[in-house]
């Protein structure tokens, strides 16, 4: 997608979201199936399925860029967009999270958004992140994870973003941050958040070893707060979602910006210096050879 550069994209996503997104249809409303009134319809955009219930002021929201939800730019900007309009809608007060492809809840960054690109690209990239995260660490609903396929680096922390993670008990569906296996660091704020759900010393060692978890492991860990069978995961995200909907809202959400604000503003006060981090990194010669070679091992492992 291109956009215009040096216009910060926080600046202009608040200003005017829908310019971001040339060439989706954000926006769009249409019945769900065997849907009827206001409550059954859905909206979104191309690569994120909005299903509202406006009844129980709950929202699906299903990830679809296919194959794998790789974090591109487009898709990291509709995600904060439909965020924020549901944020706007006083008519809902909780979000489940999860993925329309199969097998797959979010590979991560998109690879190849940072992979032989110009440093201006990787900042406007980065910025866009940033963003993300700061939007569902930060958001006033409740925000439960269905994790209904494989959850690695950035999958895994738009996961731990959210209030509450229910996993599907398959061996495959593995979640973690695995930055050091691909040569590269995750900033301090993967890390802080990481901290937060899991302790130091467990993210000491599963961040230094890039430990990907398989379900058992990952709710002995406290990576997540439920590990169910397949089919059962919309539906115990829904008996989640109702059990932190009982609570009044004013009183969880003051709590939970109590929790989080500072690890939040952490970032905040050095955002641009973050964003310089990361560029000037992802940029060496050496890192752009690492990213290179793993992701050509990704293409060569499917034949
Ligand atoms: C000192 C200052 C420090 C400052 C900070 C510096 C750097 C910070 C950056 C840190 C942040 C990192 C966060 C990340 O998210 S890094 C991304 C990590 N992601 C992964 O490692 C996941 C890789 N993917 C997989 O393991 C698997 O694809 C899978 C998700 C388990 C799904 O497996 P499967 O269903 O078998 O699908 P395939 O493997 O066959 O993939 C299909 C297709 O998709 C391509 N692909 C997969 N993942 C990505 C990706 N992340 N980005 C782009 N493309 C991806 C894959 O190559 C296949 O493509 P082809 O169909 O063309 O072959």
């Amino acid at each position: 997608m291109a956009l215009a550069s040096g216009v910060r994209f926080a600046e202009r996503a608040l200003l005017r979201p829908w310019a971001l997104l040339r060439g989706t249809t954000l926006g769009r409303t249409e019945p769900a199936a065997g849907g009827g009134g206001d409550g059954a319809r859905r909206f979104g955009s191309q690569r994120v399925l909005v299903e509202p219930d406006a009844a129980s002021g709950v929202a699906v929201m299903k990830l679809r860029n296919p194959p794998v939800n790789a974090l591109s730019l487009e898709l990291l900007t509709e995600l904060v967009i439909s965020l924020e309009k549901l944020e706007n809608d006083k008519t809902f007060r909780g979000v489940i999270l999860t993925s329309d492809c199969p097998r797959v809840f979010c590979a991560g960054l998109d690879l190849t958004e940072i992979c032989g690109r110009n440093p201006a690209h990787c900042a406007e990239y980065w910025k866009a992140m940033q963003e993300l995260w700061l939007r569902t660490y930060l958001s006033s609903l409740v925000l439960v994870a269905a994790i209904n396929g494989a959850c690695p680096a950035g999958g895994c922390i738009i996961a731990l973003s959210c209030d509450c993670r229910v996993l599907a008990d398959n061996p495959k569906y593995r979640i973690g941050l695995n930055e050091t296996l691909l040569g590269i660091i995750a900033p301090f704020w993967l890390k802080d958040t990481y901290v937060n759900t899991i302790g130091h010393r467990a993210s000491e060692q599963a961040l230094q070893l890039g430990s990907l978890f398989p379900p058992a492991e990952a709710l002995q860990v406290g990576l997540v707060d439920q590990v169910v069978p397949e089919d059962q995961v919309q539906s115990t995200a829904l008996s989640e979602m109702a059990r932190w909907l009982a609570v009044p809202d004013h009183a969880r959400q003051l709590t939970k910006n109590m929790m989080r604000k500072a690890t939040a503003d952490r970032l905040l006060r050095q955002r641009d210096a973050d964003t310089q981090n990361f560029v000037s990194f992802v940029c060496r010669d050496s890192i752009q050879k690492s990213l290179q070679a793993y992701l050509e091992k990704l293409r060569q492992r499917k034949g």
